[in-house]
């Protein structure tokens, strides 16, 4: 399924006009400040509840309002199993904030919907702006994120386990803060969490070696030298050879003085390593980049085999990739039959990405004052 209609209100500097959009490429241009990154997020905020680029709702309302609202029209793509509305539309999701009162509003085909994968499910986005390159230069908490948001879209249920988990985690920290051994409670926890663990693993570990086998196939189809050599494995944040709670009980001392949990889901990791050695440590920035390029590509891999398509969101990469990343980008994207949106500032040339006469469908949009004109 693909985003084909968009609407915001209130939503930063973009106007509340309408916009359609095709399922296949959207190229977005305009001056600096224009609204090209605000219309991604707008769309983001459709697939992950969220702004990718602030951690706070309140920086996205217009000036001098109090809510926004985002409105995305789906429509059925390959997925016959689906039939449209009148309208054409397979889906309509719809989220609003009111950043006073601090309520977010969802709906799903004109249902009231209350967790955000009920909503986030029908939309795979998959960001790549210049901060995507952190989940090769960053901390495991970025690698787990990338790892979370294919499980999620493999296996939507994923979801509440990872919040069970979450909650789980934060009572066994507090009572970890509290300073008073309390053993007995502390196993209760530990053995909650464990199992809780062992799911959430399982979950990751599964769709890990989906992604692997896709990206091996990728690396095999694209003449990236550097590859060879480069390993990637999973860690599930403790050594699984070993219960859970035997690991937790033996370290008993350790977690106290640190008053947190230090083994389990929250310290897991995708580990890339190049002759044995970190990435972040031996690769060059622009090999970095490549890597992370190939990785969300083979993401996109993994759901196309499921019949998913994923809405990728390109912001500004001309700042970040040189012309032959952009082109294999581009290319890749296409031979998935993936929706994407491309934001420049200059005009596009749609035959440097495709190579002339061999462009594929697209619509371009000049943006301005926050207002889209298609050309
Ligand atoms: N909450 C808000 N309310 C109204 N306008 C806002 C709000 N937040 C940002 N803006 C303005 O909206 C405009 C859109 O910014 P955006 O980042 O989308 O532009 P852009 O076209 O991606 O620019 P660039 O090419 O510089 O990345 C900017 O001019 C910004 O000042």
């Amino acid at each position: 399924m693909a985003l084909v209609r968009l609407q915001t209100e209130h939503f930063r500097n973009l106007a509340p006009d309408p916009v359609s959009f095709s399922p296949s490429f959207n190229l977005l241009y305009g001056a600096n400040g224009s609204g090209k990154t605000s219309v991604l997020e707008a769309i983001g905020y459709l697939g992950l509840g969220r702004s990718f680029r602030v951690s706070r709702h309140q920086a996205v309302v217009s000036h001098g309002q109090s809510r926004f609202t985002v409105f995305g029209g789906l429509d059925q793509g390959a997925d016959e199993s689906v039939s449209g509305d009148e309208g054409g539309l397979a889906h309509r999701l719809g989220i609003a904030r009111d950043v006073s009162a601090k309520e977010t509003s969802l709906r799903v085909d004109g249902e009231n919907v209350r967790s955000l994968s009920s909503m986030a499910k029908h939309l795979p986005v998959s960001v790549i702006d210049p901060g995507v390159f952190d989940i090769v230069a960053g901390g495991p908490g970025k690698r787990r994120q990338f790892l979370d948001w294919l499980v999620f879209h493999v296996e939507p249920s994923f979801a509440s386990v990872w919040q069970q988990c979450q909650r789980v985690t934060s009572q066994r920290n507090q009572t970890l803060r509290n300073g008073r051994i309390d053993e007995s409670l502390l196993r209760v926890w530990d053995s909650q969490y464990a199992g809780l663990s062992e799911r959430l693993s399982d979950s990751r570990q599964a769709t890990f070696d989906r992604f692997k086998e896709a990206f091996e196939l990728l690396v095999k189809q694209v003449d990236v030298p550097w590859t060879q050599g480069l390993t990637m494995e999973f860690f599930p944040g403790w050594d699984r050879a070993h219960e859970l709670t035997e690991i937790l009980r033996n370290h008993r001392e350790q977690e106290l003085k640190m008053g947190h949990t230090l083994y389990g889901p929250n310290r897991a990791d995708i580990r890339l390593k190049f002759q044995g050695r970190p990435v972040a440590e031996t690769f060059s920035r622009g090999q970095q980049k490549t890597l992370v390029i190939l990785m969300k590509i083979a993401q996109g891999m993994v759901l196309s085999d499921m019949g998913r398509q994923v809405t990728f969101l390109l912001d500004d990469i001309n700042a970040e990739l040189d012309v032959g990343h952009r082109a294999m980008l581009a290319q890749k994207l296409r031979a998935l039959g993936s929706q994407v949106f491309i934001t420049s500032i200059e005009h596009p040339d749609p035959e440097s990405l495709w190579g002339a006469g061999d462009t594929p469908d697209y619509r371009m949009f000049h943006v301005e004052h926050g207002k889209l004109t298609e050309e």
